[in-house]
């Protein structure tokens, strides 16, 4: 499936550059053009791969390239002020070559939370190609203004597009370690998930599929929209080293390929999903298997998609290959659309909205605060527009 990409704020910016890396490496083509926008100059020169004459900078004349602070509604306003410049920059993507967009963005602070949205929502406007979120949630540990702008964001963002993933940063965290710096790593993990998901129909040399999975594969498990959580798992096969002359690699037992790939299945759904959601809520499913083609098998991928239905629910489970040769792994990625019940995004509005009372009660004590803060009164989070 090709894509446009479109990275906003910082880290929408870094996740962007992180999926350009995984597709150079892996030498499949599924981003036709990449561009960056960003409130915050140096943000746009910090990047690598997102070509300079594709990094926009938004909302000069109010924050002069420093960017806004955690303010989403400020990311709300510049982003509207200059959606021309924009505009402008996809107007020169090929977007005739391009069967989606996919606008990338941290939800916790204020660039991207807020002009993730106005984006998505202008790209809907103007094309007819499905545009789909990539939403980044904060760190528990980072504070009651990033919950609340990831709360208020997600309400948005989640009905500008056509499908929201989400990626929990929280969920990812290693135990010990700042999520600051473990960024890196949770940046080429999303890739991973993205590359093996996109890049599976794009294969143009042998050998090919034996169940392609095409764009409009993917485009079906996301129709619908709602909320996407992914899950990977991998098996490493114990190769012989190749390069040995004259030695061919013998055929592994077909019934280790089949329980190999049920397995990784399983253990991919099972275990760790790009958000934590009860399976049983997905409302549509698409299972991936790839690996070198002799230990990829249609009966073992099909097994897999009949488990999936019996654990998810739902009878509308897809299911492909993506053959890769070279590779010491069987992996498998499964992408579990319109999940709902989702404890994550419950306790990130919850604390969303006592951050918001909080804020509103000091506010009353500064009447001239008030005007700044979007409150209801009665205890729930109000979207950005
Ligand atoms: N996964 C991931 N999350 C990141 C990264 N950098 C920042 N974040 C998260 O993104 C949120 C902050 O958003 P940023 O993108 O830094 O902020 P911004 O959109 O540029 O907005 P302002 O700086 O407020 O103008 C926080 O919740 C961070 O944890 C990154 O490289 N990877």
């Amino acid at each position: 499936m090709k894509i446009a990409l479109l990275g906003v704020g910082q880290a929408g910016g870094k996740v962007a550059d992180a999926i350009l890396d995984y597709e150079a490496a892996s030498r499949v083509d599924f981003v036709t053009d990449a561009v960056a926008v960003n409130s915050a100059r140096a943000d746009l020169l910090g990047l690598s791969r997102i070509p300079v004459d594709r990094r926009v900078l938004i909302g000069q004349s109010r924050v002069k390239g420093h960017g806004c602070g955690a303010d989403n509604e400020l990311g709300v306003t510049v982003a509207e002020e200059d959606i021309d410049e924009v505009r402008g920059a996809v107007d020169d993507l090929p977007v005739h070559e391009v069967d989606a967009f996919l606008v990338v963005a941290g939800l916790g602070g204020g660039t991207g939370s807020g002009a993730a949205p106005v984006i998505a929502r202008e790209l809907s406007r103007l094309y007819t190609e499905p545009v789909y979120g990539l939403g980044l949630l904060p760190g528990s540990d980072e504070g009651g203004i990033y919950t609340l702008n990831a709360a208020r964001s997600f309400q948005t963002f989640v009905r500008e597009v056509d499908n929201l993933l989400v990626f929990d940063n929280d969920a990812w965290r290693r135990s010990g370690e700042s999520l600051r710096s473990g960024y890196a790593s949770i940046n080429e993990e999303i890739a991973r998930r993205l590359g093996v998901l996109l890049g599976a129909g794009e294969v143009s040399k042998p050998p090919v599929p034996e169940s392609v999975v095409d764009a409009s594969e993917i485009i079906n498990t996301l129709a619908g929209g709602g909320v996407t959580t992914i899950g990977y798992a991998n098996s490493r096969l114990d190769r012989p080293a190749r390069g040995l002359f004259g030695r061919r690699e013998p055929d592994p037992d077909e019934t280790d390929v089949v329980n190999r790939i049920t397995t990784t299945v399983r253990r991919a759904t099972l275990g760790n999903l790009t958000l934590p959601a009860n399976v049983e809520s997905t409302e549509r499913a698409l299972v991936i298997v790839s690996g070198p083609p002799r230990y990829l098998s249609r009966k073992g991928v099909e097994g897999s998609q009949r488990w999936l239905e019996e654990e998810t629910g739902t009878m509308e489970v897809r299911g492909g290959d993506y053959p890769i040769p070279d590779s010491d792994y069987v992996a498998a990625l499964v992408v579990l659309s319109g999940v709902t019940d989702v404890p994550r995004i419950k306790e990130l509005q919850q604390i969303g909205a006592e951050t918001q009372r909080n804020l509103k009660e000091r506010a009353a004590q500064r009447p001239e605060a008030l005007r700044d803060l979007v409150w209801d009164g009665d205890g729930e989070i109000d979207p950005l527009f």
